[in-house]
């Protein structure tokens, strides 16, 4: 079994049938207009044979000139139309590829996530699917057109000298082996070539993440070597397809000029012996003839198909990653919704089975509204409690609620719905400012929008950006500075109207006015919400109902922060140092 058939169990060109099946109407009647198409073509000679009976024999030609012009014409146009519906029906067949992959790519889990390439799923929905594009048309169609003319001409051929056909068939089976051994290598190439383009776009995808730095870090030989490197490996392997395809393509044409050099031997020893006469042996030979076109198509069409056949295996390895089951989405809490509770019960995690524990048996409560710190050294596992919350992730063992109701228990996307998360690096994604603010929530209205952008301080922003809220923030928000990148983050959480609050806290800091604001913005939201918070600022902690102290994977202490300082030695320390420093 090849790399395409192993794990499904199903061979590559079932999957390929599920890509077309819907399209199949339109793949006929592509196919059948090549058909006719090509019968038009060969009815010409028959009708010029007529026109030159009818001069000779003085009889007037308008017909037949009438019937060779129609035919002429009827050929371009039902070419044309053949090949657009054919054209038409392979980029719907790459459209039902790049829809199904990109709505699997978005449910996928984020555990599968974290151990792929992003680079390499974008280059699979981009570069993979458009091989489908002529594995369609000259894999399915060459091999249904081509096959059915070579099955007619072998018709044909037995009933002219079935003796002859034996001949011109064991010279088919010859070369049939040795295309048996090359076709293998065209598939393995063409997949180490799509393998290439992958790791290539993991490299550019890993370059441009990080341009900025790469530049400051003059790493801009290293990284430009790591990508001609994939570039050229990809050119490697295309050229090592591209001499295996010519191979196969040859070895079909050589196979064809020793049936017709041994046919014409056979006949001829046959001719010489009267078992056939000599009118038999040149219709034979000119079927010989004939043939060489039907099978040069479906040679084409297998080797093209391997091609598509790597590129498929590698649609369906991105399509096994673990996903979420598809969800539809929930509505957003109603104004005024009760908050929220948490709780952790001796929840065990680690991010894969070959991975160290994180969290060795957390145990935490939190009730329903109130502002709930967490605080800790850096890796005690404070972000990995909201990936938890947010069921990024499940744990290995133990229980996490939400309103007393495991999370298990949920509809994803309800739980979902209930939180409004502000990650620690508050993404921003290319686009305006609007699109930014409305992603968690695209039916708020102006009035909410505005409302949102004041609290966050945004207001003085926005009046300052050219186009207001309508402005571009650029790829991943490089427009916008740190603070106000939070502050967007903070501001599109809250407009979901969040039961439950989850607030990274970025490390960097805020300006102290706008620091301020926040607290009183997220102190406000505390109110009718249960905020919890990974708290990286005296200030945040010392306004917390409740503080969460995590050291290795573990709850050390909870209480506040008077009660914390006397009696917990690490948050004492933290508080001295840490948050000093930060909160200063
Ligand atoms: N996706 C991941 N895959 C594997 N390990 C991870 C992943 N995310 C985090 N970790 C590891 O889990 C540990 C806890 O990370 P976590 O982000 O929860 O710490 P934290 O307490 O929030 O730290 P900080 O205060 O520095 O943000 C760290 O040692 C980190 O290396």
């Amino acid at each position: 079994m090849s790399a395409a058939d192993t794990e499904t169990g199903q061979p590559a060109w079932r999957l390929l049938l599920t890509y077309v099946r819907p399209h199949r109407a339109a793949l006929f009647a592509g196919a059948a207009l090549s058909l006719v198409t090509g019968a038009t073509g060969l009815m010409l000679p028959l009708v010029a044979r007529e026109l030159i009976d009818d001069l000779a024999h003085d009889r007037a030609i308008t017909g037949a000139l009438l019937a060779m012009s129609g035919l002429v014409v009827a050929n371009a146009a039902l070419g044309a139309l053949g090949g657009y519906v054919l054209r038409r029906t392979a980029e719907s067949v790459v459209l039902g590829a790049r829809r199904t992959l990109s709505s699997y790519l978005l449910r996928l889990r984020v555990a599968a996530v974290d151990r792929t390439e992003p680079g390499d799923l974008m280059a699979r929905i981009t570069s993979d699917t458009t091989l489908l594009r002529e594995v369609t048309t000259d894999s399915l169609v060459g091999l249904g057109t081509g096959g059915l003319t070579l099955l007619a001409t072998l018709v044909m051929m037995g009933l002219v000298d079935p003796v002859l056909l034996g001949v011109t068939l064991a010279v088919v089976a010859g070369a049939g082996t040795v295309l048996g051994m090359i076709v293998p290598r065209i598939n393995r190439a063409s997949q180490q070539a799509q393998d290439a383009v992958g790791v290539m776009g993991a490299a550019l995808e890993r370059m441009l993440g990080a341009l900025r730095t790469v530049k400051a870090s003059g790493a801009e030989p290293r990284e430009e070597r790591t990508l001609h490197e994939a570039a050229e490996e990809s050119w490697r392997q295309s050229v090592r397809a591209a001499k295996w395809s010519a191979a196969a393509g040859n070895t079909a044409g050589l196979a064809m000029q020793v049936a017709f050099i041994t046919v014409l031997a056979v006949g001829g020893a046959r001719v010489a012996t009267g078992a056939i006469d000599i009118g038999t042996l040149v219709a034979f030979l000119l079927f010989v003839f004939y043939l060489m076109a039907p099978i040069q198509n479906v040679v084409a069409a297998v080797t093209q198909y391997q091609t598509g056949k790597a590129a498929l295996a590698r649609i369906q390895d991105a399509l096994r990653l673990p996903a979420e089951p598809p969800a539809r989405p929930a509505p957003l809490p109603a104004p005024g919704a009760e908050p929220a509770s948490v709780a952790f019960r001796d929840v065990r995690f680690r991010y894969a089975d070959d991975l160290p524990y994180i969290h060795h048996g957390v145990t935490f409560e939190v009730p329903a509204r109130g502002m709930t710190a967490f605080v800790g050294p850096s890796g005690a596992g404070k972000t990995t409690v909201f990936s938890l919350v947010e069921r990024f992730y499940d744990p290995g063992s133990g229980e996490i609620t939400l309103d007393g109701r495991s999370l298990a228990d949920w509809d994803l996307a309800s739980l979902r719905a209930a939180i409004g998360y502000v990650e620690q690096d508050a993404p921003v994604l290319s686009g305006s400012l609007r699109d930014n603010l409305l992603l968690g929530n695209p039916g708020a209205d102006e009035a909410a929008v505005a409302a949102v952008v004041k609290t966050t301080r945004l207001d003085s922003l926005v009046e300052r950006l050219p186009d207001g809220l309508d402005t571009l923030v650029g790829h991943r928000g490089t427009k916008l500075s740190g603070g106000e990148r939070q502050r967007v983050a903070i501001a599109r959480a809250l407009l979901r109207r969040p039961r439950l609050l989850l607030l990274d806290e970025a490390t960097s800091q805020l300006d102290a006015v706008n620091e301020a604001a926040l607290r009183d913005t997220v102190a406000d939201v505390a109110r009718t919400t249960t905020v919890l918070v990974v708290a990286h600022r005296l200030s945040t902690v010392t306004m917390a109902d409740r503080i969460v102290v995590m050291d290795a994977g573990r709850v050390r202490a909870v209480g506040t922060h008077r009660t914390l300082v006397a009696e917990d030695p690490l948050y004492a320390e933290l508080a001295a140092t840490q948050f000093l420093a930060a909160g200063a």
